[in-house]
C-alpha cells in the first residue's frame, strides 16, 4: 500500500457520526456496563481455581455471548467518532476506551499544568510475579503523556517514548502525573512519574508529533474536542 493511501485510509477513521447527547449518554452508559462485565470477566480468567467440568460450561456461556455480540459489529475498528458539537468519542482506545475490556481503563484529571490518572491494575496486568507488566507501564506512560501534550492543544502521535523503571510497581493502585516540557514546531516534549505507596516507580520522557497527514483539518478537530 503506497504512503498516500495509507494516510487517506488513517484519515477516514476519523468519521462524523452526530447522535443526539442523551442517546449518546445512553450508548456510553449500555458500553460501560458490558465492558466492566467482560473486564471482571478476564480478571476471574486469571484467577479461576475451578475444576475442568465449571470452566466448559462457562465457555460454552462465554460463546453465547460472543456470537451474540457479533450479531452487528464495526468492521475493523471503532476509530475516533464526531458529533457536530464538538464532542468525540475514541470507545475503541486500548488505555482509555469505555467500549474496550482491555482498557484500565485510564480516566484522566486535567490541571493547567499537568494531567493526573489513579488507577488500580489487578491481576490481569502481571509481569514478574505480584508486579505490573513493564510494557503496561509504557503503555499507560503512553497515553498519559500523550493525554498532557492534547490537554495543553499541542497533541501528536508518539515518537519516541523512554522508560527509567526505578523499582517494581506492585500490582494495586497506581498514580500517573504528566505534563509538556517543552514545545519546538509539531514536536511537544512531555514527561511523566508513575508512583504508588512504595513511591516512584518509573518516570517516562516523550516526543510527540502531529503527523503530516493530520496537520490541518484533523488536527482543528483534536484541538477544538472535548469528550472521550
Ligand atoms: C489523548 C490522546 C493520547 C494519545 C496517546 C497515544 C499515542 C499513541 O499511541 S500513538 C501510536 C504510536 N505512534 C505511532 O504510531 C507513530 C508512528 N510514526 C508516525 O506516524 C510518524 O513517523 C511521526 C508522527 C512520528 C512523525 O511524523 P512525520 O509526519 O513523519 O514527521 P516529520 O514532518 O517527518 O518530522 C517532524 C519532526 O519530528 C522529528 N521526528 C520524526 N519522527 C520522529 C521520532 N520517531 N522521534 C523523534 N522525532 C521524530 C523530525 O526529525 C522532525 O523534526 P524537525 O522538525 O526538528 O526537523
Amino acid at each position: 500500500m503506497s504512503t498516500e493511501e495509507r494516510d487517506r485510509q488513517q484519515r477516514g477513521v476519523y468519521a462524523e457520526e452526530d447522535i443526539p447527547a442523551g442517546e449518546l449518554a445512553r450508548m456510553a452508559e449500555v458500553a460501560r456496563e458490558l465492558a466492566d462485565d467482560v473486564r471482571a470477566l478476564v480478571q476471574a480468567t486469571v484467577l479461576t481455581d475451578v475444576a475442568d467440568d465449571r470452566i466448559a460450561r462457562a465457555r460454552e456461556l462465554i460463546g453465547q455471548a460472543t456470537e451474540i455480540l457479533g450479531e452487528e459489529h464495526h468492521e475493523r475498528s471503532f476509530g475516533t467518532r464526531f458529533n457536530s458539537d464538538g464532542t468525540h468519542r475514541s470507545w475503541g482506545n486500548a488505555l482509555t476506551g469505555i467500549r474496550n475490556p482491555i482498557a484500565p481503563p485510564l480516566r484522566f484529571e486535567c490541571f493547567p499544568d499537568k494531567v493526573t490518572v489513579d488507577v488500580d491494575l489487578g491481576g490481569a496486568y502481571e509481569g514478574p510475579a505480584g508486579l505490573v507488566h513493564g510494557g503496561i507501564i509504557a503503555a499507560v506512560f503512553d497515553q498519559a503523556l500523550g493525554h498532557a501534550t492534547e490537554s495543553a492543544k499541542v497533541p501528536g502521535m508518539t515518537g519516541t517514548l523512554s522508560i527509567r523503571y526505578r523499582q517494581g510497581t506492585r500490582l494495586g493502585k497506581i498514580h500517573v502525573e504528566a505534563w509538556v516540557d517543552r514545545v519546538e514546531g509539531v514536536k511537544a516534549f512531555a514527561k511523566g512519574e508513575l508512583s504508588t505507596d512504595d513511591g516512584l516507580c518509573a518516570e517516562a520522557e516523550g516526543v510527540f508529533i502531529m503527523p503530516k497527514w493530520a496537520r490541518g483539518e484533523i488536527q482543528e478537530k483534536v484541538l477544538g474536542r472535548v469528550g472521550d
